[in-house]
């Protein structure tokens, strides 16, 4: 790989901060969140938004309770504009919304941009400029002091513009992550000034890591130093807009929020440009994880995903944080025994505590979070396949067909899925689990393999067992219990049947009130396990037994 041909972001841009107190901060309260789909994330796509799905993505925006939202970039193009328009005079947008429409520093541009929020109440205008070197140079052709008064010049036509209109003002230096911080600290400062920002009409400086380029702690260290030096810090709403080149945007906004950033622009699941936006989604759930309110309701991420999917046309991967498929799920044996054990005690524990289980404290092993909160069920959460163990598989009979199958017999069945997963190498089914169980293990319930039995207590500790099984050998036989009694009837007809193992349940509700029994039993000098069901434990248990002899047989 030709590596020498790049430069280590230290080498790019010097970032003047030697003593940082982010790394000993925690995030204690959620931060203005701003979703750019509408604007950067709709940049980005193959067929940008129609106005049906803009409007379908605002309607979750703000369903979701985001509060401020950047709707378009209304200079760019004429549904741009429109949407702007139809949002100006559908009364779509609710009382405690504001929006935000973005605009680059160019008079014709603003003029468009100002002409698309007539009558509007609660707007943002964003300008923005790139900033860093090679833009200035290479792009834009502008040294330092011609960039700052291009800007000034810009911003002071916002100005005008507004008047004295219920209008704020946001500002973006582009490419903020790759700009001398003393330049943007300068151009932000100045433009504070001119806007003459107060606490109750605060500007926005809003800093993007527009293309990532160095690890989340000097993106950390470039927010801390504009924190500390911004004039006027409490007229300031410090935001961060990062993007996820190097796959750790997320990182970058939490980092950046420790350094004190206070707003977050970023992309519901992570679109936009590139390798997108920073997800939202996944941010708000990190807060929450951690005992935060997010202040944004994420409980049905389905339905967010569903939406999301339908406006951008862009699917979202199985393995996304928190609204991928599979993030749920686990195949591995290990990690399957954790978490049933894991669920398992987290329902005693709500018992013990007297609360519903999706309100008692979570620490379920492998699952960070319970998927309830997100409106997830359980059924996905462990899925068999060949790297499945006796502990998943034993789950999902239980949870899914209400099989409490003792531990050896767990043992016995786990090696009957592996031999037929290995052989198919595919995922098996709650379904197939149960059809492989019933035709390992199960007597067949009618006709029953006996014709007719009987077993009686005929004196202390004495029961005698008789019956005539269906090719009408006669069975007749005592011991110590119903079960013992059948074991002696076998052996007085010469087969030897020791019962090692009996466990048996009463079925959960959609088997008619009916009792499973599992009986373990040595026949010939090797032992199966035998299972049955009946409205009757003993009946089942006989034919638990049965079917141990049949498999033997
Ligand atoms: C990081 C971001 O997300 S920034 C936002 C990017 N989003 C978009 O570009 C989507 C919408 N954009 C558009 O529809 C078009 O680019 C328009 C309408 C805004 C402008 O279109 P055009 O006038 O055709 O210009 P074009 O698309 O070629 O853009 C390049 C010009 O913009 C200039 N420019 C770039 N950024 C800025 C800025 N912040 N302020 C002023 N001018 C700028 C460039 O210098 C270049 O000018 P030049 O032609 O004199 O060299
Ligand atoms: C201009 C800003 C807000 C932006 O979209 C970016 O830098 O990615």
């Amino acid at each position: 790989m030709p590596s020498h041909r790049y430069r280590p972001a230290h080498e790019r841009v010097e970032v003047p901060l030697t003593e940082r107190a982010w790394p000993a901060r925690r995030l204690t309260q959620a931060p203005l969140w701003v979703p750019v789909d509408l604007r950067d994330g709709n940049q980005a796509l193959v067929e940008p938004m129609d106005p049906e799905r803009k409007r379908l993505m605002f309607d979750l925006l703000t369903t979701m309770g985001f509060k401020e939202i950047e709707v378009g970039y209304p200079s760019s193009s004429r549904p741009d504009f429109d949407f702007v328009r139809h949002l100006a005079t559908s009364g779509a947008v609710p009382d405690d919304v504001s929006v935000v429409v973005f605009t680059a520093a160019r008079r014709d541009l603003i003029e468009r941009t100002f002409a698309s929020i007539e009558g509007m109440s609660r707007v943002v205008v964003h300008l923005y400029t790139a900033t860093a070197p090679t833009w200035r140079d290479v792009v834009l052709g502008h040294d330092r002091r011609e960039l700052r008064d291009l800007i000034m010049d810009a911003a002071a036509h916002v100005a005008r513009l507004a008047g004295d209109r219920d209008i704020r003002f946001q500002f973006s230096p582009e490419v903020f992550n790759l700009t001398e911080p003393d330049y943007a600290l300068e151009v932000c400062n100045d433009l504070t000034a001119l806007w003459d920002a107060s606490p109750d009409r605060p500007v926005i400086h809003n800093l993007p890591a527009t293309v990532e380029v160095a690890t989340p702690n000097v993106y950390a260290d470039q927010i801390e130093y504009m924190h500390r030096h911004l004039d006027r810090r409490d007229a300031v709403i410090l935001s961060v807009h990062p993007h996820n080149d190097r796959g750790t945007g997320v990182a970058c906004a939490e980092l950046a929020l420790l350094a004190g950033a206070q707003r977050v622009e970023g992309c519901l699941l992570g679109n936009g440009e590139r390798t997108g936006n920073v997800d939202l989604v996944t941010l708000a759930l990190n807060l929450h994880v951690q005992g935060v309110d997010p202040m944004i309701d994420l409980s049905d991420i389905d339905e967010v995903r569903r939406v999301v999917e339908r406006c951008n046309r862009l699917p979202v991967p199985e393995r996304h944080p928190y609204a991928g498929d599979l993030v749920y799920t686990a195949f591995s044996g290990t990690h399957q025994d954790a978490i049933g054990k894991g669920l398992a005690h987290h329902a005693k524990r709500a018992a013990e505590l007297g609360v519903p289980p999706e309100l008692a404290p979570w620490d379920v092993p492998y699952l960070p979070i319970d998927p309830a909160d997100v409106g997830r069920d359980y059924q996905a959460v462990i899925r068999v396949n060949s790297q499945s163990g006796k502990g998943g598989i034993a789950y999902l009979l239980r949870s899914r067909h209400g099989l409490e199958l003792p531990r050896r017999l767990q043992i016995d069945f786990s090696q009957v899925v592996q031999r037929a997963t290995d052989g198919s190498g595919e995922e098996v089914t709650a379904e197939q689990l149960w059809e492989l169980f019933r035709a390992t293990y199960l007597a067949p319930g009618e006709p029953s393999p006996l014709t007719e039995w009987n077993t009686a207590q005929t004196g202390p500790g004495v029961h005698e067992f008789t019956g005539t099984l269906r090719d009408g050998r006669l069975l007749r036989g005592t011991g110590n219990g119903p079960l013992s009694a059948l074991a002696g009837a076998f052996a007085a007809g010469g087969v030897d049947v020791d019962i090692l193992h009996y466990a048996e349940h009463a079925l959960d509700p959609g088997h008619d009130g009916r009792a499973i029994a599992y009986v373990e039993a040595r026949v010939g000098g090797a032992t199966y396990w035998g299972a049955a069901v009946d409205t009757s434990a003993l009946t089942a248990s006989v034919h638990a037994v049965l079917a141990a002899v049949n498999r033997a047989a």
